[in-house]
């Protein structure tokens, strides 16, 4: 295919002989076009007056240089209608005064010419996303624009991926996060495992102040704005996400919508960052966008990936089996004030496109040229509705795996409701090939005759996601509005004019699309350019239907529809000519039918049905629930229920074992899951029977099951007895129920069996025997007695006898205690005291004075000389000695008597050993004044004191 494009001039004018210049075929396809050309008014005809060769720029924009225009002015006067060459492009300003022909009005096979974009502005400093704005290159922009989604890899660092995974995590902890709830927070329904934030919601901003930096952040914007319909983008939202994993995912939805409610600030890009470092396929998680009529394109949420999309792009988030971390930005122009057309609800794709083009805020009103309702193909507002409408099974999968709660069972009726709707109230013909556009546009784009492959490419490159404002003098979209301008319009092959006619009748289907369109194209070109089509059309297909026995004139039964090549297969019958709908197909087991599918194309179960729960591995402690083997169902979630197995039993009750496999009914694990036990049973006493603690687990309980007779029943042998405690205990032996009486008991060594205790309980000597002597401990100061060894009734008075320890307070008058005596058995006087000198008998001199003072018992400690009365308690008695024998005689020597204090005169005398003595002299010795001391002496020896 050539990259030269041709230009048609239409003028009011003769035909310029310019155009003898070109080839035939081009000369008429030329005046073909004219002939379909809006007229003005019958005098005022636009005819083709020239053609300008064009060859795209680098850009994707075809120049047409000034001097070639002036010199078709030149040439061919008048021919030029200004205005719509406007329409068309834009006058460049610049000295070059060269024309720019938006891609949009060249032939539609051209390859797809990206718009200018607005030069790259410098990265914005200190910039959070600073390192996204580099990436975002000319090439992933353009990419952006036609797509309308493009996937930026590594866009931010992995140090910046893990801080910022950190202040998710303590936003999480710190409970700053809320449930996600799909569509709305009131009436939506729960996503599970999914837990979202924003940066007004409670402390947020404090927590995660990365985040709260990247409201202001320019890095993502900047980049962006390079986009014209991007070039007033100002602000940006910021939505954090964590999903737990567990399969939680985010169901089918668009993002567009207004950011508040007091504001109509529409939202014009969704950029969604990931953060999930060693992503595996296994994670799960994956984002899957509906780029229609692009097939669905699904992306793994990696560490530092960006994907930018168009939020009226539909998607949803695959099930997901790890912490995954995510968040958005989604970026705004200033608030507008017309709030756009809810259209979002409709049904009937001919009145919602009908809706499109009413509503002032919508761009693209042009598209209003083209045959309802074909139109809403190249209005973007309306994608959403065909992604439901083609993808309705992924759209009910998809909410019932992301959701739970009670709200669930209406959302997806209200969801089913809708595709029914959109089934009934739209036409069959639009719904197949709608169908057909993914796939079609999956393949290469190149191949030629036209038939949906070229219809969905047509759509790709032509009605792009986001329009370019403020084209010179347009209020709308330059890429809808060239493409459906009506001089574009008519001369573009594709577009259902007369001669557009003829190539898809290469098709059967796209035959069958152009007969319910015919009427449609009336209200676009002259009648008679209708007649003629029409016929053309008519004729060929009657020809092919007469000449080559095709199945093209066979309708097909209910039930039936069309095969793809219809008008080329010979035949006339179902089997020739058409293939079995799911309709008539019925499930097999394992299988339920979806009337969703009825109009599919099908006849196995794979294909016409969806499985049921009946196949299901639930997890352990699951089941399929009854009520859901029948149903349609892919996840536990949506089949499994809690079987017996996982409930907690109450007391006295025990899991039935048959059950244990078995769900239980909601609410009624208990009755379903559990039996009484032994636990419940109530004995019969009066049988004497009580509970068997061994039975307490049994089931069914009944007195033989859960009792046994109680020890009050039991006779035990001689010498034991029940005691009362044991009356009511279950027991049939000795050991379970008799306890032993003293009667019985043999009492140890040391004791005696105590008769008055024989009736008691007991079996230990304490209890039932009297000790004896023998094993008697005598306190202190008793010893023990001999011969008394097996007397009772102990004590020390009868066990022991006395020691004299005791008795020492006793020894007075003639004795004094004797401690050297205490352990001596003993308790006299004699045995216990030392006698003191009152005893003794002198056997020469005199008792001393006051002798019970005195211990002893010998004459020298007991006894004096019989003068020491007299001489005791005198002083000087030696005043004598010193005399010699003739004044002996004639001296006295004065003495003292101390105890009667006074003085006796005494004379000297010579005695016998030749001394002067006093008085008579005696040979005792005399000891110095020593008197009046009290108390025994012992051992003393014998002298006057
Ligand atoms: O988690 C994702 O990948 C997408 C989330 C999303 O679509 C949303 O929050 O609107
Ligand atoms: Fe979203």
């Amino acid at each position: 295919m050539s990259d030269t494009y041709w230009l048609v001039l239409l003028g009011r004018t003769t035909p310029s002989n310019l155009l003898d210049r070109v080839g035939l075929g081009m000369k008429m396809l030329a005046t073909d076009w004219a002939k379909s050309a809006p007229q003005d008014s019958a005098a005022d005809l636009f005819r083709p007056v020239g053609l300008i060769s064009v060859r795209p720029a680098a850009t994707g924009w075809c120049q047409v240089r000034d001097q070639e225009l002036r010199l078709r002015r030149v040439a061919s006067e008048a021919w030029l209608k200004a205005e719509s060459l406007r329409q068309v492009g834009a006058w460049a300003e610049d000295e070059d005064a060269a024309f720019w022909l938006d891609p949009g009005i060249l032939p539609v096979l051209s390859p797809a010419a990206p718009r200018t974009l607005a030069p790259p502005a410098d990265s914005p400093e200190s910039s959070v996303l600073g390192s996204l704005g580099p990436k975002l290159s000319e090439e992933v922009l353009v990419k952006l624009q036609q797509d309308g989604f493009v996937i930026v890899d590594n866009a931010l660092p992995d140090t910046l991926c893990a801080m910022l995974r950190g202040e998710m995590d303590e936003l999480l902890e710190k409970g700053q996060m809320w449930q996600s709830q799909s569509y709305s927070q009131d009436e939506g329904a729960a996503h599970h495992d999914i837990f979202e934030t924003s940066l007004d919601f409670r402390q947020v901003r404090d927590t995660a102040p990365t985040f709260d930096r990247m409201e202001t952040d320019q890095g993502l914007l900047q980049a962006l704005r390079r986009i014209p319909a991007l070039s007033e983008l100002s602000m940006q939202h910021v939505r954090l996400q964590i999903n737990l994993g567990n399969g939680g995912c985010y169901t089918m939805h668009t993002d567009s919508g207004v950011l508040a409610e007091d504001s109509t600030q529409v939202l014009l890009a969704t950029a969604l960052f990931y953060l999930n470092d060693g992503w595996e396929e296994d994670h799960g998680g994956e984002l899957r966008l509906y780029p229609f009529p692009l097939p669905p394109k699904r992306i793994a949420p990696r560490n530092g990936r960006v994907v930018l999309f168009h939020p009226r792009m539909v998607h949803e988030v695959l099930p997901n089996f790890r912490k995954r971390y995510c968040f958005t930005l989604w970026c705004a122009g200033a608030p507008v004030n017309s709030p756009t057309e809810d259209v979002d609800s409709m049904t009937t794709f001919a009145a919602a496109a009908a809706a499109c083009e009413a509503g002032a805020a919508l761009p693209n009103a042009a598209a209003s040229a083209v045959p309802l309702p074909l139109r809403c193909l190249f209005l973007p507002e309306l994608r959403p509705l065909l992604v439901r409408y083609v993808f309705r099974d992924c759209e009910l999968q998809s909410a019932v795996r992301s959701h739970v709660g009670p709200e669930r069972e209406q959302m997806l009726e209200g969801i089913h409701w809708y595709h029914q709707q959109m089934r009934d109230n739209n036409p069959d013909w639009f719904r197949s090939m709608l169908e057909l556009l993914p796939a079609a546009a999956a393949d290469a784009a190149e191949e030629i005759p036209v038939g949906p492959k070229q219809l969905a490419w047509l759509m790709a490159q032509h009605c792009h996601w986001w329009e370019t404002p403020g084209v010179k003098g347009r209020t709308s979209s330059a890429a809808a509005e060239t493409m459906f301008d009506q001089h574009a319009y008519n001369g573009d092959i594709l577009c259902f004019g007369a001669s557009s006619l003829l190539p898809f009748t290469g098709g059967a289907m796209m035959r069958t699309v152009v007969s319910l369109i015919g009427e449609h194209v009336q209200d676009l070109m002259s009648p008679q350019a209708v007649a003629e089509a029409t016929s053309l059309v008519l004729q060929q297909i009657s020809e092919e239907a007469v000449t080559d026995g095709s199945c093209h004139s066979y309708a097909c039964s209910d039930g039936w529809v069309p095969k793809a090549n219809h008008g080329d297969v010979p035949g006339s019958s179902d089997t020739e000519c058409c293939q079995r709908t799911c309709k008539l197909f019925t499930c097999g087991s394992g299988f339920v039918a979806n009337v969703a599918y009825a109009n599919n194309v099908g006849a196995s179960s794979q294909q016409c049905c969806d499985k049921t729960c009946a196949g299901m591995q639930c997890p352990v402690g699951q089941h399929v629930a009854p009520k859901m083997l029948n149903v349609a169902g892919t996840t536990p979630e949506d089949c499994c229920a809690e079987t017996c197995e996982s409930v907690v039993c109450e007391p006295n009750y025990a899991k039935i074992a048959a059950r244990k496999e078995e769900v239980h009914p909601p609410g009624q694990s208990q009755s379903f899951c559990c039996e009484a036990t032994c636990g419940l049973h109530t004995c019969d006493a009066a049988r004497s029977l009580a509970q068997d603690p061994k039975s307490l687990q049994l089931t069914e309980p009944s007195d033989a099951k859960c009792c046994k007779s109680t020890c009050g029943a039991f006779s035990c042998p001689a010498g034991a007895k029940v005691p009362a405690s044991k009356e009511r205990k279950v027991g049939s032996s000795p050991a379970e129920c008799c306890d032993t009486l003293c009667g019985g008991y043999s009492c140890g060594k040391g004791y005696q069996a105590d008769p008055l205790k024989a009736a008691r309980f007991g079996n230990t000597d304490e209890v039932c025997c009297r000790r004896t002597c023998a094993i008697y401990q005598c306190n202190v100061g008793w010893a023990p007695k001999k011969n008394v060894e097996n007397f009772v009734d102990v004590g020390d008075e009868i066990c022991c006898q006395k020691k004299c320890v005791q008795y020492q307070e006793k020894c007075t008058g003639d004795f004094a205690p004797n401690p050297d005596a205490n352990e001596t058995i003993g308790d006299t006087a004699d045995v216990c005291c030392s006698g003191t000198c009152a005893l003794h008998s002198c056997g020469s001199g005199v008792l001393i004075p006051e002798p019970q003072v005195t211990v002893g018992a010998i004459d020298e400690l007991c006894c004096e000389d019989a003068l020491c009365a007299d001489y005791r308690g005198k002083s000087l008695v030696d005043g004598c000695n010193a005399l010699d024998k003739e004044k002996c005689a004639a001296s006295k020597v004065e003495l003292l008597n101390t105890r009667t204090n006074k003085t006796d005169v005494l004379a000297c005398a010579w005695g016998d050993l030749d001394i002067c003595q006093v008085g008579r002299p005696k040979t005792a010795r005399l000891e110095g004044p020593s008197f009046g001391h009290l108390g025994p002496r012992q051992a003393q020896p014998a002298s006057c004191v």
